[in-house]
């Protein structure tokens, strides 16, 4: 066992269950006149019945998102040959969540401000029902798994680390997929709606604030283009093809992205963001340019994967493109496209460069009144980086000889002539 294998296996998800579960609810109690003890965290840490209704209402809501008729997509084929099927109204789901608790919050902004008060409650509750589902998908993916035994319900012979990392790729709940449900639907709005909450409690307290404005206004942004991006691009992701659902995915998206993604607003409550106009301003077209830029780039690799015709035009001129050969997990032969021209022959992953920064824009309002403001993007640094390693690992084993041959011509990992 190499020692990444051994601190990836053993050490990994045993610190990581202690560390960020006990952060996740720590961290609910700064920005309040309550000690940072693990008293006060055992104190909310069961929530209590508003909190425990607001979570039920809003599991419904989600839940019937992927319960009404629509068009679907279809994910990458497992070894067995099982497509998974996702739902394809990411667009809609997004403008009727915020249609609707938007109409709630403008018509009683004083729920604003009693949710506000319930965060360590309500992350108690939530923190309970993502461990009960990663129990749950631990148990169903070890005893009866959907996935046929070719697709491998894998486990690594560790109860913890099969709770840790997951067993299953694509296990359902209710009929829906568990990895859309929680990450697309709970986590992805669920971390936009407690930001809006958090906005408007602060103009409860306080009155409009630029600053704040300003960050929530690229997260909504933000949100709307992962809805976008949905359908077209997110289903082929690692999240999707190649991560099992377990505590570092779904608790990760059902509890850690709600709630570290949104610390900074949660805080700009009691310590108000203070930056001057012009600067707000520069955070608002940074963080707007960045997502246009960033949907771009997934756009551009969408259209080549997409088309059909043997010449994609891009930028007034064919687009470069190396046709990959791989085989598949039952040793069939299969081509596919990597795109070398456009904002994919910069940078191998400039997409992340961009994530960084939009992520630097909606917390850097913020810079000047705390360090609070400073831990998520440097969060998404660390989380990236490991994306990377993982990702160019992934594909170099997948395409061998065309990864290399994309490499030679695209030599830089993630900033053009830098890195
Ligand atoms: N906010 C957050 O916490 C995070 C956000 N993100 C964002 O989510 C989005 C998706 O991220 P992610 O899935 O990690 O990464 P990418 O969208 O970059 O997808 C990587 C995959 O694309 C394919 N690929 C690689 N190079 C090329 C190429 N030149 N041409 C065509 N296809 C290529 C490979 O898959 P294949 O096997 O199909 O060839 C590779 O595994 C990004 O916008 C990212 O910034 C990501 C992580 C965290
Ligand atoms: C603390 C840990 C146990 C690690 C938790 C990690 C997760 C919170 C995140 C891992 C991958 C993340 C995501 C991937 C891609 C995304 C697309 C983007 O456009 C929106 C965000 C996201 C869904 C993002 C969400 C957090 C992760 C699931």
């Amino acid at each position: 066992m190499s020692l990444y294998e051994f601190v990836h296996t053993k050490i990994v998800p045993p610190l990581f269950l202690v560390v960020f579960t006990l952060a996740s609810q720590l961290l609910t109690l700064t920005g309040r006149d309550e000690p940072l003890t693990l008293a006060s965290v055992a104190k909310h840490s069961l929530g209590n019945a508003q909190a425990w209704t607001i979570l039920f209402m809003y599991v419904l809501w989600v839940l019937l998102s992927l319960k009404i008729p629509s068009s679907t997509v279809t994910g990458p084929a497992l070894p067995s040959g099982f497509e998974p099927q996702f739902k394809a109204n990411g667009i809609l789901f997004f403008w009727s969540t915020l249609a609707l608790f938007g109409g709630v919050f403008l018509s009683r902004p004083d729920w604003a401000l009693a949710i506000h008060g319930l965060i360590p409650e309500l992350f108690g509750a939530i923190n309970i029902t993502a461990f009960l589902l990663c129990l749950w998908l631990l148990v169903k993916g070890k005893l009866f798994p959907e996935e046929a035994p070719e697709d491998g319900a894998d486990t690594a012979g560790s109860l913890l680390f099969d709770f840790y990392r997951g067993v299953e790729l694509h296990p359902t709940f209710l009929g829906v997929s568990v990895k859309q449900l929680v990450i697309c639907r709970f986590g992805v709005m669920g971390w936009m709606l407690l930001s809006l909450v958090y906005f408007v409690a602060a103009i409860q307290l306080r009155g409009f604030s630029y600053p704040f404005f300003v960050s929530a206004l690229v997260q909504l942004v933000y949100t709307l283009k992962f809805s976008l991006y949905e359908s077209a691009g997110y289903f082929d992701s690692i999240d999707i093809a190649f991560d099992r659902a377990g505590y570092y995915l779904i608790w990760g998206s059902m509890v850690w992205m709600p709630g570290f993604y949104g610390l900074h607003a949660y805080n700009f409550v009691s310590n108000p963001p203070i930056t001057s106009p012009f600067l707000s301003l520069f955070y608002l077209i940074l963080g707007i340019g960045a997502i246009v830029l960033e949907y771009r780039i997934d756009y551009e690799k969408y259209l080549v994967r997409s088309s059909t015709s043997p010449t994609i035009m891009m930028y007034g001129k064919p687009a470069e493109v190396i046709h990959a050969e791989y085989t598949d997990q039952n040793g069939k032969k299969r081509t596919s496209r990597l795109v070398a021209s456009g904002f994919w022959g910069l940078a191998r992953h400039l997409n992340y460069v961009f994530e960084v920064i939009i992520y630097v824009s909606i917390t850097a309002p913020g810079f000047s009144s705390g360090l609070i403001p400073f831990l998520l993007p440097s969060f998404m640094i660390i989380l990236l980086l490991h994306r990377l390693y993982r990702d160019e690992q992934k594909c170099k084993k997948k395409y061998g000889k065309y990864w290399e041959l994309y490499c030679s011509k695209v030599p830089y990992r993630l900033i053009p002539w830098i890195y």
